[in-house]
């Protein structure tokens, strides 16, 4: 079972204490360092969050391999917590095995365009979306203030930064739409995104809020990937 937490807002909320929040801007500095360095980054046009994309991280061959894992592991998506709509996260999804030679390479890959520590990283998590699904508006980073957070506290901490990768070119819908930036990044096969969660002083960036929009026509296929301010699991 994956879970990815999922509560909406109207912005208005607190996030709840601040927890992890000088590990959160060390996170911040050594990975905007690094990613500022890397002529392949292209950083989106916002000031508001940092967010990174690179093309063709993967290679078509490697997306085709990627989508076969995906395919093998995914069921119908769960959000953590709090009752919801039904439509909020319909997609489906699945960690993909991480005992696989090919996954533990593709995670070596992104730990170090990241220059982050491997063991903070979760599991990759792989989503599948058809026509109609959809993950509707949402935070990648935790509520500390929610049920799940002691345990979350436990198993790493607040995360840091999410490294998601389109698997596929997808006919009509499914972008990755930053709703407070005004930004949408349509699915490109083998392309990187890359964001900051927190704010470069250690907070939950409210204006990291993103969704994905509805497939229209043809099926999405992307992986995630978290990472946490600390060793996770
Ligand atoms: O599929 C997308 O475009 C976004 C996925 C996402 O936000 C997530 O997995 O947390
Ligand atoms: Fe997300």
């Amino acid at each position: 079972m994956s879970y990815a937490p999922g509560v909406q807002d109207d912005g208005t909320q607190a996030p709840g204490p601040l927890a992890d929040r000088a590990a959160l801007e060390r996170c911040g500095e050594a990975v905007r360092a690094r990613l500022t360095a890397d002529p392949t980054a292209y950083r989106l046009p916002t000031d508001q969050a940092e967010i990174f994309a690179f093309g063709e991280f993967l290679s078509p061959a490697e997306c085709e391999r990627m989508i076969g894992l995906v395919d093998a592991t995914a069921q119908p998506s769960i959000v953590y917590d709090e009752p919801r709509q039904s439509d909020f996260r319909t997609s489906y999804s699945g960690d993909v095995d991480r005992d696989d030679p090919f996954v533990r390479m593709i995670e070596r890959r992104i730990d170090d365009l990241l220059g982050l520590e491997a063991s903070w990283g979760e599991a990759i998590q792989g989503q599948r979306y058809h026509p109609g699904q959809q993950f509707m508006a949402h935070y990648d980073w935790f509520w500390t203030r929610a049920a799940y957070w002691p345990a979350e506290a436990a198993r790493g901490g607040q995360r840091a930064w999410t490294a998601m990768a389109y698997l596929n070119d997808v006919e009509e819908g499914g972008q990755t739409q930053f709703t407070r930036l005004g930004l949408s990044v349509a699915p490109q096969r083998g392309a990187l995104l890359v964001w900051n969660n927190a704010t470069p002083d250690g907070a939950p960036n409210f204006a990291t809020m993103h969704a994905a929009l509805p497939v229209v026509r043809g099926v999405k296929y992307v992986i995630t990937k978290w990472y946490r301010t600390r060793k996770w699991g």
